[in-house]
């Protein structure tokens, strides 16, 4: 019967990569939708950019939207120190089911909080229900027209401070302009982007790191 390109993706994870490994489980992702199928995964290219920045903060607290296969899940998660809150939203329950068992298969399920809904819907309760007051680090790779919103939705609800480090991907492929004209003309954020290109190909794209200046 008819297997999702989802399912497909956890079945490389599970045939290629090894249990307990992280860096085999992206291996395996990334080769696999080099080689067969393109999907939306941050890819390599882009992931060692994402890779240097959790690396550069080294959050306390992290924040991604938009889960989906989980495949920058594992690379964040397995860069964070052991007291680290990494909290990941993702709307689809079929996403969100293949990517526990890939975060699984990494052995990465005790050091992230998978939660099931719309971010516009959490982000208002994520202080309350997990203790968070505010995040060191956000990457956002939900859905494109929400970038702004969510943003401003966390500035509201308190959940960003001086420092706190937004990372986002897409911002120019599929693009979300509204997002970047915001913090580039805001005086209380410092933006810089990184030249990069869509996943697994040689598209032109961006992915826009900025810090909260205040
Ligand atoms: N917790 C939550 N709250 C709200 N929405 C939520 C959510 N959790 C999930 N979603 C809903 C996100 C759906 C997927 C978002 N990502 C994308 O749409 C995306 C698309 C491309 C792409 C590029 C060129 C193409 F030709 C085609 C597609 C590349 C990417 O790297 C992308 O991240
Ligand atoms: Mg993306």
């Amino acid at each position: 019967q008819f297997v999702s390109l989802r399912q497909r993706i956890l079945s490389a994870v599970q045939k290629n990569a090894t249990r307990g490994d992280p860096r085999s489980v992206i291996r395996a992702i990334d080769q696999f939708c080099s080689q067969k199928e393109w999907a939306m995964n941050v890819g390599n290219e882009k992931g060692c950019i994402l890779d240097s920045v959790v690396s550069e903060v080294n959050p306390a607290t992290v924040l991604e939207l938009g889960t989906y296969c989980g495949y920058s899940t594992v690379r964040i998660a397995s860069l964070l120190p052991p007291y680290a809150k990494f909290i990941t939203l993702e709307f689809n329950p079929d996403f969100a089911a293949v990517a526990r068992q890939v975060i699984a298969w990494a052995g990465l399920e005790d050091k992230v909080q998978l939660v099931e809904g719309a971010s516009s819907d959490w982000i208002p309760k994520i202080k309350e229900q997990f203790g968070i007051k505010t995040f060191d680090l956000v990457f956002l790779d939900h859905w494109k027209e929400h970038y702004l919103s969510d943003t401003k939705l966390m500035e509201e609800c308190g959940l960003l401070r001086k420092g706190s480090v937004l990372l986002a991907d897409n911002v120019i492929c599929p693009g979300a302009p509204d997002y970047v004209e915001y913090v580039r003309s805001s005086p209380r954020y410092k933006s810089h982007y990184f030249r990069s290109h869509l996943e697994y190909t040689k598209a032109e794209e961006n992915l826009w790191y900025l810090g909260i200046i205040e």
